[in-house]
Parts: C-alpha cells; structure tokens; sequence
C-alpha cells in the first residue's frame, strides 16, 4: 500500500488506510508545481493528523478535502483539517445536499497545478455519490484512475438500502460512468473488507460478483444483503451533512 502504479512526474500519489471503518482516504499532489498542490479524497477524522504529519514532512500544500458522498460509517475529516490548515476548501456534490465549501456536479474539473479530477455522477449507494477520474489527455498520469467512494468496492459494490440507495441506479451509474472508462484504469474505492488495495475497470468488468450480472440478477443480489447497519449511522450522517465541522469560528472560507 501506498505506492502509486501509475507513470508520471508531476504526481505524488498515496493511498491511507483507517482500520476502524476499513476506509481509504488518498492523497493525491502536483509535485512539478512549486507550490507541490494537493487534495485528499475522503479523509477521516481519527486519521486527520496522520495526514496532516505526511503532507507536512513531503512539503506538500493542501488545498481540496474531498469526499465521495455523506459516509454513513465514519465522520469525515473534512471539517476537522479545515480547522487545522487555513485556506482549505471542503469539497462535495451538489447532489449530496450537504454542506462544504465548493460544490461539484458532473463533468466539474477539481484541479491542483497541471493536474485534475474529473466529476462523474454515480449515485445509487446514496443519491449524491460522485466519482473522481483523473484526467484523460496525453498529459495527464497514465492509467487513469478512478476513485469510486463506494459505487464500485473490489469484488463488490456499496449497498443500496439507505441514503436515497437504489440497486437500479447504482447499476445504471457503474454501467454507464464507470464501465465505459479504459479497461487498464485503476480502480481506487472508499473501503475494502477482504484485503484488496486497488482493481482496473477490466477486472471489475470481468470478476465483479455482483456488477457483471444482468441488471435484474445484481437487483436480487441486492436486496439479500442482510448488512447490519453501519454502528456509527446516527452519527456519522448528521455530522458530514455539514462535512464533519462546516461552521468553524476561526475559518476564514
Ligand atoms: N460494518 C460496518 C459497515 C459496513 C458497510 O455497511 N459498508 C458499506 C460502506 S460504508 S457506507 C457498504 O456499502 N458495504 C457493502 C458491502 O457489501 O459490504 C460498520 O458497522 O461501520
Ligand atoms: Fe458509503
């Protein structure tokens, strides 16, 4: 964990682990810039000071706190490093109704220096689910990776039964946003609970117990979970409505 295989000089790339709720939180920074940019996707609380300690001690600035959607499992910690890096700004999708900084909607580029992430909606595990795609020219890292929140987990996908959830949606949105990206792109989810670190589109396409069945089939799969609920849901929801911290005093954005 934590090495990127993707070819480029301008990216830093590392993948972040909180045990508790088996989430994956990514940094991701222009190092060719001077001022070395950088985003987090999906950062969690307990974890915010780990983070922050790596983005110091690789001279990194951070100025995107992303999420892939309003996490039922774990407060983000998007409000948390808003607090404690000035000028950060809170990222989420339009769709998702909470509250943050900047709001994304399809086809939205979230740049740092040379390099962005482009917005792709994929709604289905909650309403307001978004994907994070690198970008596709010549220039940008190559394979391209995705960074799915939990609309595509490895072997798996995010469930369906909360959160504005629908089965038939969230077929729909892999089928259409992610599926038809290139096979070799790298597939980078919000959680893992089987050891994995990262699949390719092909792979998914190929091995997905539940997305390469026939829309009908994944529905009945679906809805036979029988997932407990997530223990930190009453928590957990309410609080990254308003990104974990929205409204901190000594904020200036
Ligand atoms: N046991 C965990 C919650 C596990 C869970 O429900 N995970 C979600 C993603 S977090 S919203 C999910 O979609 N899982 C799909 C699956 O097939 O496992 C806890 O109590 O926090
Ligand atoms: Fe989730």
């Amino acid at each position: 964990m934590g090495s990127s295989s993707s070819t480029s000089s301008k990216l830093l790339f590392r993948q972040l682990f909180e045990k508790d709720s088996s989430t994956f939180t990514y940094l991701l920074a222009d190092i060719s810039h001077p001022d070395k940019p950088a985003l987090l996707i999906d950062p969690v609380d307990k974890t915010v000071d780990r983070d922050l300690k790596l983005i110091n001690e690789l001279g990194l600035k951070l100025i995107y706190a992303m999420n892939t959607h309003v996490h039922a499992d774990h407060v983000t910690g998007t409000g948390l490093l808003k607090t404690k890096v000035s000028g950060v700004r809170s990222v989420i999708s339009k769709a998702s109704g909470s509250k943050a900084d900047m709001f994304v909607e399809p086809g939205d580029k979230v740049s740092i220096g040379d390099l962005y992430l482009e917005v792709r909606a994929t709604p289905g595990h909650t309403a307001g689910c978004v994907t994070y795609v690198t970008g596709e020219e010549a220039d940008q890292p190559k394979p391209r990776m995705a960074f799915t929140g939990d609309a595509v987990l490895i072997r798996g996908c995010g469930r369906t039964d909360f959160q504005g959830g629908s089965s038939d949606q969230l077929y729909e949105s892999v089928h259409s946003q992610i599926f038809t990206l290139p096979k070799d792109t790298l597939i980078y989810p919000a959680h893992d609970y089987k050891g994995f670190e990262v699949s390719t589109v092909g792979e998914e396409m190929q091995h997905n117990p539940r997305l390469t069945k026939d829309k009908e089939t994944f529905k009945t799969i679906m809805s036979n979970l029988n997932l407990s609920y997530p223990k930190m849901i009453d928590v957990a929801v309410p609080a990254n409505m308003v990104c974990g911290l929205q409204d901190v005093p000594s904020q200036a954005n």
